[in-house]
């Protein structure tokens, strides 16, 4: 059988839910982060206030933008670090929202990939050469949803 795919990318899109930036807060580390690329964004730093300032951002946008400044040092260790922030928080969005957690399980075996030529990191980098790791996460985080029902 061919595989199915589903690809997703803007949150105002068809799947847009599996986007960090859809308007989903998730509640770690004791604080509301308004979505889970606020959270993401803003564990790339040590320093508390830069983070609260992260977590404060008015959009998934303007955390993005905060959280690739340079301006800010960021942990020196953040890129073996950043896929299991990435795990946790997504962990966290599908947990803590029921109604994610039914869509993501709807998607049964389907290949997710956040499909984009701006990311060849988390998404596919638009022709399918990119890492999708962020697809990746999520499939893991739909098999332990499932195996835990
Ligand atoms: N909306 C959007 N615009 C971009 O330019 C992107 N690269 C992405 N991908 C998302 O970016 C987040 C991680 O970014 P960095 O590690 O700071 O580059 C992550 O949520 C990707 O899914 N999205």
């Amino acid at each position: 059988m061919k595989d199915s795919f589903i690809r997703f990318y803007s949150e105002n899109a068809k799947w847009g839910e599996f986007s960090n930036f859809a308007l989903y807060p998730v509640k770690l580390t004791g604080k509301v982060w308004p979505t889970s690329e606020h959270y993401f964004q803003a564990q790339k730093f040590e320093d508390k206030s830069y983070q609260d300032k992260i977590r404060k951002s008015a959009s998934p946008m303007m955390a993005a933008q905060l959280g690739r400044s340079r301006k800010e040092k960021i942990k020196k260790n953040w890129d073996k670090q950043k896929d299991n922030v990435m795990y946790e928080v997504v962990m966290a969005k599908f947990s803590q929202h029921e109604e994610l957690r039914e869509l993501l399980l709807s998607t049964k075996d389907s290949k997710l990939v956040e499909h984009t030529e701006n990311d060849d990191y988390w998404g596919d980098g638009g022709d399918g050469t990119g890492k999708n790791r962020l697809g990746k996460i999520l499939m893991k985080v739909r098999e332990n949803l499932r195996d835990a029902n």
